[in-house]
């Protein structure tokens, strides 16, 4: 049994990996964490994180505590600035990490890759293997497309999303980037006013955000008399959690370095 902290347990996504890992017969919870001054610090993990039986288990405000019942792995949700704060403490403890969180800057993304020389770290936007398949797939699209279409991604989720566009559609404008030979100042993230005629070289990156959607994205390629829509939908979080709890898996048993789903699961990089 693999001994875990989550982290943001009181999230959504921290809460359906309590749920996850507590049905798990892999799983061992070993610790689990809130923000300092949380209301739940203290009380019942399986409380805090809204599920049924207590676990027997607190909910620290402090994750270098959480890790003191010799956890192997952490799995955390909660935002890029905590990610990198939590990546630290593992790194002082050895303790591999497997990083959710999406919203990271040069700045935050380089502190993790600096983290991650001392210890193994899946950072990923998006722990679904179906959205990872969509990945590959757009990847391998755009090489075999060429250039004689217009690329763009388009992104929908819930209304309480703090950052935007969402990482699994930075990660696809990318990856898509990379097929085309083309780099970060060929994404287009806004349009508006009198912007002329769309350049050949643009990937353009669009977000929606409403009501309870879970997590959206398209990319489109379009053509001339012709286009193709590749999308992903999630309608529910189990995936997110379930591809995450792979990830941690995997992870406890690689030496440092950063990685991602792909080497998770075994994809040969088109
Ligand atoms: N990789 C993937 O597949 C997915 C990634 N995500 C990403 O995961 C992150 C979380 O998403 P979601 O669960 O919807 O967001 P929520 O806001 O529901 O959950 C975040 C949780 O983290 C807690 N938190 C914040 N800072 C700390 C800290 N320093 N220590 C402990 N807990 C902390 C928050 O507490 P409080 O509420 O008190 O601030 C909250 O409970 C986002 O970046 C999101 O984009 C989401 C879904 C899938
Ligand atoms: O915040 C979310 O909810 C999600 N965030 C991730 C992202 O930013 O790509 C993944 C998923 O789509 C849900």
């Amino acid at each position: 049994m693999l001994r875990t902290v989550i982290t943001g347990v009181t999230g959504r996504m921290g809460s359906t990996l309590m749920r996850l890992a507590r049905s798990s017969r892999d799983f061992t919870i070993v610790g689990a964490t809130a923000r300092q001054g949380s209301p739940v610090v203290g009380l019942d993990a399986a409380l805090a994180a809204r599920m049924g039986e207590p676990l027997g288990l607190a909910v620290v405000d402090n994750l270098d505590r959480a890790l003191e019942a010799g956890a192997q792995v952490v799995i955390d949700f909660t935002s890029a600035e905590a990610s990198v704060a939590h990546a630290r403490q593992c790194a002082a403890k050895g303790v591999a990490m497997v990083i959710g969180s999406t919203g990271f800057n040069a700045d935050t993304r380089h502190q993790v890759v600096e983290c991650a020389r001392s210890i193994p770290v899946v950072l990923a936007p998006n722990t679904s293997v179906g959205v990872n398949v969509v990945i590959q797939m757009a990847a391998e699209l755009a090489r075999v497309l060429g250039q004689g279409f217009d690329v763009e991604v388009l992104e929908t989720h819930h209304r309480m999303k703090k950052d935007s566009p969402s990482g699994t559609a930075l990660r696809l404008a990318e990856v898509l980037a990379g097929s085309l030979g083309r780099n970060s100042e060929d994404l287009t993230f806004a349009r508006r006013g009198w912007i002329g005629p769309r350049s050949e070289r643009e990937i353009g990156v669009q977000a929606l955000r409403g009501g309870d959607v879970v997590g959206e994205h398209t990319v489109f390629f379009f053509g001339e008399g012709e286009r193709i829509e590749l999308t992903h939908r999630a309608t529910s979080r189990d995936q997110f959690g379930k591809g995450a709890l792979r990830a941690a898996e995997w992870v406890a048993r690689q030496r440092p370095g950063l990685y991602d789903m792909a080497n998770v699961l075994g994809f040969q990089r088109t």
